[in-house]
Formats: C-alpha cells, sequence, structure tokens
C-alpha cells in the first residue's frame, strides 16, 4: 500500500509523486555540462530575502511518517543496526527519515542530543548522491567527520582554512561521475562566499548527484540554496526552542511547503542525578568568547591539572591544529575533563559526558539549556550544575554591551537604522541575559518545570522525582508581601540621586554607618535603616527581584583591565509608579526553615 496516497492533507511537491523518486536526487536544470565545472566566473544574482507564504505541515503527529511501509525501511533499518549500532529509532528519528527521504522539506526542533544527526546520516548513506550539510562550527565538522570515517562512510568537509590543494582535491572527487564521497560539510560562510563551491554544487545537481541539503542549527540566510537547487529537499535542524526560530529558519531558506517535527526540550537524562564524579566532564564558561574567558578557561584547566586531573582546555583564539588536538584527546578520552568556552563546539558528540559545570553564567537560557546537552547523551544519569552569583550579572551584561559596542556599526559607518537594530539586539539580549537571571535566582520553582516553561511546553512538577535541586529540598514554601520594602528601596535609589550601586543601597536600606555611606551623607536619608528587621539575602532577593522585574535597571558603568565591572542602579518610572499607587504589590515565595515558619504563623 502506497502510505504516502494515505492522507489528502500533504500538500506533494510537485516535483516528486510520493516516494516512487526517492532514490533519485534532483533532476538537472543547469547548464553545466557532464565533464568538467565551467571555469567561467559565477553570476550570483543578489539574493533579496523576501517574506514567503509558508505552508507549514506538522509531522509529529501524522502517523504516516512512522509507517514501516516505505520501500527504504528495510534498508534504513539494517543500516541503522549495522552501521550505527542503535537498536531503534528515538522519537522522531524514523518519521523525519521518511518525510526528508519522500522529497519533502522538513523543518526539525529537536533538544541536544536528540540525534538529529542520524535522520541525514542515515538518508545519506543509502541515498545515491551527495548530501551537502551545511554546519556553522568547523570543530563539529570536524567531530562529526572522525565519527563517519570510523564507521566507513565517506565524507569530507570544506572550509577556508584549509590547504588550497587539500580543497582541490575535494572539489576534483565531486567532479568525478563516481564522487565517493556520501556527505560533504561546509560552513554557512563557505556557502556565501565560495563561488567555487557553488559551481561544483551546480555540477553535482546538474549530474543528479545533489542528494539533499541539510542545514544543521545553521540560522543564516541561506535562501540562494533553494532558489538555485530548487527540487532538491532540504533538511533544517536546530535544536533552539524559541517561539520565532521555526518562522525565522524556515523564511531565510525558503521553505514554502515544509513539514515540520517538533520534539520535546525535557532531556530527562540531565535531569538524573549521578552518584559517580569520576566521569567525562566539561566546564564551561560564559558564552561570550573573550580574552578573560580564554584566560579562565586555561587558568582553571591548570588548576585541575595540578590537583590531579586529566583536564584540556578549549577556546576560539587557540589555532586549528591545537583545536583539534585536543579534540582527539577528548575523543579518546585521554583527558577526562575539558575546561571550555563556547568555542567548544556545542555539537561535540560524546555520548558519556556525565558533568556539564557551568562556572559562571550563560547569557540565556537557550545557551544554557543547549550547553547542558552535552551531558548524557548516551541516556545515562548526568549532571548539570550552575555556579550562580548575582554579580556575574552584571559582568556578562558588561560583555554584552562591550562586544555589541565593538560591532557597533557607526564604527563600520552604517547608517542610523543598523544603529536602531543593534540597539534592538542589545535590547534583546539583556532580556535573554535577566531570564537567566531570574531563573538562577528562583530557589523555589522546579527547574525543569522552568526551563519547559520557557520553552513554552507544559510540565508536572510532580513527575520530577526531585532531580532538580529545588525540588529536592525539603521545604517549606510561604508567599510574602513585600511590596512595601519594595516601594522603599525604589524610593532610596532616587534620594539618592541614582547613582550607586545595588550593594550600597543595601548598605543604607539596612542602616549601615560605614566610612562610604557617611562619605555621601546617607546616614541622614529619611530611609537609611528602614529594612534594618530584614535579613540582608531577603533585602537583596527584593532587590534583585525589582531588576529582574524591570523596576530598577542596573547601568553598568565601566570596567578597568582587570575585568572588574560596576553598575549603578536606576528606576525605570514607568513600571515604578504602578508600584508607588499601588496598582502593582509584589508578592515572593520563599521557603522557610523551621524556626523562620515558627516565626511566620505566630507573627
Ligand atoms: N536511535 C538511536 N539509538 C541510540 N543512540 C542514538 C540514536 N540516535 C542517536 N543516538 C546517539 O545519541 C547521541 C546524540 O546524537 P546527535 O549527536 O545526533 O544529537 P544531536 O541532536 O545532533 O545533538 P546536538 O544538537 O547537540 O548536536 C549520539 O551519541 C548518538 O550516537
Amino acid at each position: 500500500m502506497d502510505p504516502m496516497r494515505l492522507d489528502a492533507n500533504v500538500h506533494l511537491r510537485n516535483d516528486l509523486n510520493g516516494y516512487e523518486k526517492w532514490n533519485a536526487p534532483s533532476i538537472s536544470f543547469s547548464s553545466i555540462d557532464n565533464f568538467g565545472v565551467s571555469s567561467v566566473p559565477l553570476e550570483r544574482e543578489p539574493y533579496i530575502p523576501s517574506f514567503v507564504e509558508v505552508n507549514y505541515i506538522e509531522g509529529s503527529n501524522d502517523p504516516k511518517w512512522s509507517s514501516t511501509n516505505f520501500p527504504w525501511t528495510k534498508k534504513l533499518e539494517a543500516n541503522n543496526k549495522k552501521v550505527f549500532g542503535n537498536h531503534s529509532f528515538r522519537p522522531n528519528q524514523r518519521e523525519v527519515i521518511n518525510a526528508t527521504m519522500s522529497g519533502y522539506d522538513v523543518f526539525v526542533l529537536m533538544p541536544t542530543g536528540g540525534g538529529k544527526s542520524l535522520t541525514y546520516q542515515l538518508p545519506a548513506l543509502i541515498c545515491p548522491g551527495v548530501t551537502l550539510v551545511i554546519s556553522p562550527l568547523v570543530s563539529l565538522i570536524q567531530d562529526q567527520i572522525m565519527h563517519l570515517l570510523q564507521a566507513n562512510i565517506p565524507a569530507a568537509y570544506l572550509s577556508a582554512n584549509m590547504e588550497w590543494t587539500e580543497q582541490q582535491e575535494i572539489l576534483r572527487e565531486l567532479c568525478s561521475d563516481y564522487c565517493k564521497y556520501k556527505l560533504l560539510y561546509v560552513t554557512p560562510e563557505k556557502v556565501a562566499k565560495s563561488d567555487v563551491l557553488l559551481r561544483n554544487l551546480e555540477s553535482l545537481n546538474g549530474r543528479g548527484l545533489l542528494a539533499r541539503i541539510v542545514i544543521d542549527e545553521a540560522h543564516c540566510e541561506l535562501g540562494i540554496l533553494k532558489k538555485k537547487f530548487e527540487k532538491t529537499p532540504v533538511l533544517a535542524l536546530t535544536a533552539t526552542a524559541t517561539a520565532s526560530v521555526k518562522e525565522d529558519v524556515v523564511q531565510a531558506l525558503g521553505l514554502v511547503d515544509c513539514i515540520v517535527f517538533c520534539n520535546s526540550q525535557d532531556k530527562k537524562s540531565a535531569w538524573k542525578t549521578s552518584t559517580s564524579s569520576s566521569e567525562k566532564i566539561i566546564l564551561m564558561n560564559v558564552e561570550l568568547s573573550t580574552v578573560y574567558q580564554e584566560w579562565t578557561a586555561k587558568k582553571v584547566a591548570e588548576k585541575l591539572q595540578e590537583c590531579g586531573h586529566k583536564t584540556a582546555f578549549y577556546h576560539g583564539n587557540m589555532d586549528a591544529a591545537q583545536r583539534s588536538f585536543v579534540q582527539r584527546q577528548w575523543s579518546k578520552d585521554e583527558v577526562n575533563i575539558i575546561c571550555a568556552t563556547v568555542a567548544f563546539g556545542m555539537g561535540i558528540n560524546k555520548p558519556d559526558v556525565r558533568f556539564v559545570i557551568h562556572h559562571s553564567l550563560p547569557k540565556s537560557i537557550e545557551g544554557y539549556h543547549q550547553e547542558c546537552g552535552r551531558a548524557g547523551r548516551d541516556g545515562q544519569r548526568a549532571s548539570c550544575v550552575l555556579y550562580y552569583s548575582y554579580s556575574d550579572y552584571i559582568r556578562v551584561k558588561h560583555m554584552i554591551i562591550q562586544g555589541q559596542a565593538e560591532q557597533s556599526p557607526w564604527t563600520a559607518g552604517c547608517g542610523r537604522n543598523n544603529m536602531k537594530n543593534s540597539d534592538r539586539i542589545l535590547e534583546k539580549n539583556t532580556e535573554n541575559l535577566l531570564r537567566m537571571v531570574s531563573y538562577s535566582e528562583n530557589d523555589v520553582d522546579c527547574r525543569r518545570l522552568l526551563q519547559l516553561l520557557h520553552f513554552g511546553e507544559k510540565f508536572d512538577s510532580g513527575n520530577c522525582g526531585n532531580t532538580c535541586d529545588n525540588c529536592s529540598k525539603i521545604k517549606t514554601l510561604v508567599e510574602k508581601d513585600v511590596t512595601e520594602s519594595a516601594k522603599q528601596l525604589v524610593e532610596l535609589v532616587k534620594l539618592s540621586g541614582q547613582h550607586f550601586s545595588s550593594s550600597h543601597i543595601l548598605e543604607v536600606y539596612r542602616g549601615s554607618l560605614s566610612q562610604f555611606v557617611k562619605r555621601h551623607r546617607h546616614e541622614s536619608l529619611s530611609l537609611h535603616g528602614a529594612g534594618k528587621h530584614l535579613a540582608k539575602g531577603e533585602a537583596s532577593r527584593i532587590l534583585r527581584h525589582l531588576v529582574i522585574e524591570d523596576f530598577l535597571a542596573e547601568d553598568v558603568k565601566k570596567s578597568d583591565i582587570y575585568g572588574s565591572v560596576s553598575s549603578v542602579l536606576k528606576v525605570n518610572e514607568s513600571k515604578a509608579y504602578n508600584l508607588r499607587s499601588g496598582e502593582q504589590r509584589i508578592v515572593l515565595r520563599c521557603s522557610l526553615s523551621l524556626s523562620m515558619l515558627l516565626e511566620h504563623m505566630f507573627h
């Protein structure tokens, strides 16, 4: 029975009648002859992204894609076992493979470690022709090539950093009618900049040998590919689960009729607490790869080495040979701790990583979630640990501002629109960071629930089974109305002229008579000591809540050459108005110790 005919809702591509042509890659429409690649300079039509009307077809709940009646099913299952060593498919893998092999454009959202690679490597293996994989990180590409070659699957990659002779050898092989490669990996920059590559792809396509175009976690404008290779199926994969990513990617790629598969972001293995501490560990630094972070990665690695651990460090400023060396050491278990910035490719596939430890604050929940995805990819127990301090927020915020300033369009001589654009990016990045701070500050709610909520998924925290720190604490929660203290803190920021840091405001609020307080005559302010009755932690939690909820803004002021950053608090008048007028109340949930609980009950 033809499973493709069962459902009339699916919009079939005109060029492929169901799966009959599954083994026939795109038909030639190029003018390039069969014997080689034209050397005439390539006419690159300027690609102008335009809004396309997209027909999203939900694939996840469509039983047709999980059918085992496709002509390729037997081959698929045999190779999954024999070549990849898997006994079954993970959620949505079979479905995605069936959809892409039926010739559709497919968009896949799968969390890190969900098994995205198999969804194109297995089709690449069993379909004739070459699968083009566009992936943004060279370290990830190298890792994938290493695994493919180990499994005897011929694969190559082209990058601008390679010797020209090496690149030519690969390009020559692509020209051959019996091209041995099943997969060719390139970076998005290579596609954007290399005419030679595009000409070779046109030639491959002309000979019916461009099997599939895979875009792995590359959120960039590659619409030119769909325009040039209209009939070649595109498979776009991402682990980034923000609400807009599907639209952004599908639009940027120009996938008009596309089947969408979305997996849950819940990564069960990373929520299992580990009991062992002698296993593979990744120690992550913050997302921004600054000199300071690179220095930290190196220093931390050295300290751990002194303590007798087999440790290496990895950051983006190391040269390519050094990086591959560390990657090989890691893959071969010659080191068991990696201290890295995010330059350590997020896709590097080491199944038995037992810990991902964040040494400092990630700049977004998405980033944190993906970085944690390095742990427990083999489905076994793993732990994710985040070291958090509110002062990290100031430092990371400063890095974001600095990074933005370095890329300022004014310095590049661009116009006002770009300036607005960069302001928007800064605003978005700051908002992402604040969400991460809010997640870290929350010591009450189930972490799994908080993460999934962020990705728009529902989760019953009763199912957490005490796998997160908050659920595993024995605690009694009470709700506390802190509106009065919040109002006072906002007022104090104003009274002191909006020139002081949060720690100074807290000191004044709790009645400190330090030299600094006296120097600024803040002991004479009417609210000096108004928060004496509060514990320091409690007062600072209220203040941080005011920042997270945008009643107050932390204005990062300056940094010195040692990386120290100071901040001043400012009042966001429009939000503060609601607080002062009594329109908005602030209630915090707190966990209480027994003595505090008794005090609370009899208060
Ligand atoms: N069907 C399967 N059965 C068992 N293991 C699998 C299966 N599919 C994939 N894996 C394993 O799961 C791990 C993660 O797979 P993969 O690297 O493809 O994840 P990913 O979704 O690409 O993650 P990332 O976004 O982090 O790159 C790998 O070790 C892979 O061998």
